[in-house]
């Protein structure tokens, strides 16, 4: 199903756990900063809504998204999360840039989840153009740091 087919923000707070008890990070991409800090909004909102603390929140800010994976395995290391949400805004330019660094991002995040036992979430858009990126970081679809966090609230439990 298509991001377009489905809402982003919308969830069922009876469905989810109580965040309560738990501890989340969440790290951050510096590029296309107003979509990367309106997911973090969302992501923040959701995560609160869904009784999670705010003292439970851990943020770490990096450069771009190919710089997510370090900065989440940091993130792990120094601060011992039941979660962490990963955040990025990669946009098409005119090179194939755009292929290595969501590829790259990708896979580095996976490997966090296969390495390490702690669930990190991958909240990285990577669209055509910037109107599709403000689409989904709180406009006509939804916010995907919402969505984000409540795979993280969700994923947090199955690691317990
Ligand atoms: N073009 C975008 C980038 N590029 C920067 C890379 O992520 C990285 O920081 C650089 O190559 C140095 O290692 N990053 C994004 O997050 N979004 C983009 O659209
Ligand atoms: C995703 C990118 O790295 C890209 O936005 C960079 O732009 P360009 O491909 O025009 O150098």
């Amino acid at each position: 199903m298509a991001t377009a087919n489905k809402n982003l923000s919308h969830y069922d707070k009876e469905q989810i756990p109580s965040a309560k008890n738990f501890r989340f990070g969440i790290v951050v991409s510096e590029w296309n900063e107003e979509i990367t800090e309106a997911l973090y909004k969302g992501a923040e909102e959701t995560l609160l809504d869904c009784g999670a603390l705010l003292e439970n929140i851990t943020r770490y800010n990096v450069p771009g998204s190919f710089e997510l994976t370090f900065g989440a395995k940091a993130l792990i290391e120094k601060t011992k999360p039941d979660a962490v949400i990963a955040i990025g805004s990669v946009i098409q330019g005119e090179t194939k840039h755009f292929d290595f660094v969501c590829q790259a991002t990708a896979q580095g995040i996976m490997d966090l989840n296969v390495q390490t036992d702690t669930p990190v979430i991958f909240c990285v858009l990577t669209d055509n153009n910037m109107q599709q990126a403000k689409d989904r970081s709180g406009g006509k679809h939804g916010n995907k740091g919402s969505e984000a966090a409540v795979a993280a609230i969700k994923m947090a439990v199955l690691a317990q």
